[in-house]
């Protein structure tokens, strides 16, 4: 099967980018991927909310053209590829694009094709603006009190993808080249070789358990965490702290248990903080805080290990504000805080790279397979994520519509099913029909 040829729709120009800053021209180019599952039954309720949206705050003046790309399922079945380079292609000649949730398969097959893209065009911020909407139904009590920002790493950690499956030859290279090269670590590997293997099942035997032989099967990954990974991403969430004015970036990790990656990322984000913003250590350490005299003056720049984290957020949300944090961390995070506010129904984020300007604008959650084609779910993520796309632009009249189209949609409680079983009086009505409240509302 041939790969895809993409045909820039007539009539729109590129964005580019010079100096660091964006050149959004009044007709840009967007490339979009629908995505699997309810991507589709979502796209097709997101674009003209978008498009409405940029109508109603610049009445023609500018307009988006939007280009098909593909990716996921439809790619795979047109085109024989799950990930065509066109698609990627497009996405770093068009610098800003959006995307559909698509699938992963668990355990084998395919890796991430969502991991893949941020991988390959280095977008090393994963963005994900966590705040409630008047009205949304909530677990917690005072959902009003979330109003935060998680910066993910979004290029290391385990998300490298660097594993070998358990009893593979691959596997058994790297316990070997352990064996003989860190023999006091290959000996922290439970069952790592055959005699421990071996040793084991004899002691099920003697306990009652079946008679069986076992080769040895351990599953291996490596956790890559790097300086300078660490430092862009920090770098990133201290600029926006300040270009925001909020009042803390706390450094979200697991450094008591990884202490070289996790640890590693929380030491190395202080050190971002003293050497960029000349923060420095507040009552003796080891938080932080920029003095008076520069740029965020005020700034608390402190640190949470990650399991007490996520349960000081439901305890205490407005003690937190924006975050940073490993890749592994951040997508927990992000679903937890969602919860808070409403669910992942109404969850954006963005994946980022602000040295390149490249940046593709995704929902947080996945395709919702049970939903596919009934016309449903909540779009409300992947519109604003839109939403921050147009703010990215620059383009604050178009975004400011949709924040308001939100807001009447919910007080009104014309809500899509995920809200509509949770609220009281509450009128369900179908993706699309969300969609016509939005621009209504516009
Ligand atoms: N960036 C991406 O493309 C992502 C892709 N994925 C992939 O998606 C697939 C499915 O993953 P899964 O774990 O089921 O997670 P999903 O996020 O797809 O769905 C989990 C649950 O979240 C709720 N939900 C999700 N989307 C919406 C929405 N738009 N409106 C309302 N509720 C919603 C539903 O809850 P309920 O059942 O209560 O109604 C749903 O059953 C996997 O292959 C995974 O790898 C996952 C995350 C991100
Ligand atoms: O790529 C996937 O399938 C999952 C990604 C994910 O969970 C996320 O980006 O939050
Ligand atoms: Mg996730």
């Amino acid at each position: 099967m041939a790969e895809p040829v993409l045909n820039p729709p007539e009539g729109g120009a590129k964005i580019t980018i010079q100096n660091g800053v964006l050149s959004v021209p009044d007709n840009p180019i967007i490339p979009f991927i629908e995505g699997d599952g309810t991507g589709p039954d979502i796209w097709r309720a997101s674009v003209r909310v978008l498009d409405a949206a940029v109508a109603r705050a610049y009445g023609g003046k500018r307009k988006i053209h939007w280009m098909e790309i593909f990716a996921g399922e439809k790619a795979n079945n047109q085109f024989g590829t799950w990930l065509p380079d066109a698609s990627v292609q497009a996405c770093r000649d068009y610098l800003v694009s959006i995307k559909g949730p698509l699938t992963t398969p668990v355990g084998g097959g395919i890796r991430s094709l969502n991991v893949a893209l941020r991988q390959m065009l280095d977008l090393y911020v994963c963005l994900r603006p966590v705040r409630w909407f008047k009205g949304v139904p909530s677990p917690v009590k005072r959902p009003d009190l979330v109003d935060m920002v998680i910066f993910r790493e979004n290029c290391e950690d385990i998300y490298a993808g660097i594993e070998w499956a358990a009893g593979t030859p691959e596997a058994q290279k790297v316990l070997d080249f352990l064996a003989r090269e860190f023999p006091q670590v290959a000996g922290k590997i439970r069952f790592g070789s055959q005699e421990k293997t071996n040793g084991w099942l004899k002691a099920l035997e003697g306990i009652g358990g079946p008679h069986r032989e076992l080769p040895v099967q351990v599953g291996l990954g490596i956790k890559p965490v790097s300086y300078l990974g660490t430092e862009r991403l920090v770098h990133s969430a201290i600029g926006y702290a300040i270009a925001n004015k909020r009042k803390s970036v706390t450094l979200v990790h697991k450094g008591n248990i990884m202490k070289y990656t996790e640890g590693a990322f929380a030491d190395w984000g202080y050190k971002v903080a003293r050497d960029y913003y000349g923060a420095v250590e507040l009552d003796g350490g080891p938080w932080h805080i920029i003095p008076e005299g520069k740029p965020g003056a005020g700034l608390v720049i402190k640190d949470a290990i990650a399991d007490a984290f996520l349960q000081q957020i439901l305890l205490r949300p407005a003690e937190y504000d924006v975050s940073a944090t490993l890749n592994l961390n951040g997508d927990y995070l992000s679903d937890a805080l969602a919860a808070q506010v409403g669910g992942i129904g109404i969850a954006p984020g963005a994946n980022i790279n602000y040295v390149t300007g490249h940046a593709v604008f995704e929902a947080t959650h996945g395709t919702a397979p049970k939903y596919a084609n009934q016309d449903k779910v909540n779009p409300g993520s992947v519109i604003l994520s839109g939403e921050m796309m147009l703010r990215y632009m620059g383009w604050n009249e178009a975004a400011d519509a949709i924040i308001h189209a939100m807001d009447v949609a919910i007080g009104n409680k014309t809500v899509t099913y995920d809200f509509a079983r949770l609220m009281e009086g509450a009128k369900e009505v179908k993706c699309s029909q969300f969609a016509d409240e939005l621009i209504k509302a516009m």
